[in-house]
């Protein structure tokens, strides 16, 4: 199928706790009456529920390998040729996937977000536009701590415990050196409006182009 007539990818990476949701929340929002959907990367963490809680809390959450990522580009895929996937859910408190699944139907445009989402060419090639969110590493560990002990069950004593064994290390080994690959870095995350704005002009560009691309196609 040619690019022009399939949905566009957007891919958003950072650091964790960088603000890449908040980021792509905000996209969504101001494409709230159009077709558009998110994918988070970490739904797509490796089904541990063959393994013990304890042994679960050994993994490291932050390598390329804890993701399932064959799954992910085969679901991409399916949502590229316009076909309904079953999205799984990620449960942070059990460090395992959930039971359930959600349908997620195909849309025009699918914004992709996770940590690690350009460490992989089979992604990167996939998207449209690629964007980094770039906050310093202070900040984030803020966030994630606030983050972590409120939404995701942790204790102040695991969040620093993990994040100067594997989440810092990682960040500099697998999620940084992907800044390269970026068309846009936003600086201060979250709340940078401007650039917020920048983006949205460039996604509605863009959807405007293949939006006429398929009329031609019609006439
Ligand atoms: N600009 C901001 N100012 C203050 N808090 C923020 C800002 N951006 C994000 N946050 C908060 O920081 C935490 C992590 O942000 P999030 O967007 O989830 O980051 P990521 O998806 O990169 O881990 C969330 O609790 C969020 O509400
Ligand atoms: N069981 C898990 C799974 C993931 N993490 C951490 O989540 C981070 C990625 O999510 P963000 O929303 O912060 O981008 C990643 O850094 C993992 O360490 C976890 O703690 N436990």
């Amino acid at each position: 199928m040619e690019k022009s007539n399939q949905p566009i990818i957007i891919g958003v990476t950072g650091g964790s706790g960088s603000g890449k949701t908040t980021v792509s929340r905000a996209i969504l929002n101001e494409f709230s009456g159009h077709s558009i959907s998110l994918i988070e990367q970490d739904s797509y963490y490796k089904d541990q529920s063959n393994m013990s809680f304890e042994e679960r809390l050994k993994t490291n959450y932050d390598h390329p390998l804890a993701f399932d990522t064959d799954l992910l580009v085969e679901h991409l895929n399916e949502l590229i040729h316009y076909r309904g996937i079953d999205k799984p859910v990620y449960d942070y408190e059990a460090h395992t996937r959930s039971k359930n699944s959600v349908r997620q139907e195909p849309k025009e445009v699918i914004i992709m977000e996770g940590i690690l989402v350009f460490a992989d060419k089979r992604l990167r090639d996939l998207m449209d536009i690629k964007i980094y969110v770039d906050t310093e590493d202070d900040i984030r560990i803020i966030r994630r701590i606030k983050r972590d002990m409120e939404e995701r069950g942790r204790t102040l004593d695991s969040v620093i415990k993990q994040y100067l064994s594997v989440v810092k290390p990682m960040y500099h080994e697998f999620i940084e050196p992907t800044k390269r690959y970026a068309d846009i870095i936003i600086p201060s995350g979250g709340e940078n409006q401007v650039a917020i704005d920048i983006m949205c002009t460039k996604i509605a560009s863009v959807l405007e182009n293949k939006l006429n691309y398929k009329n031609k196609l019609q006439d």
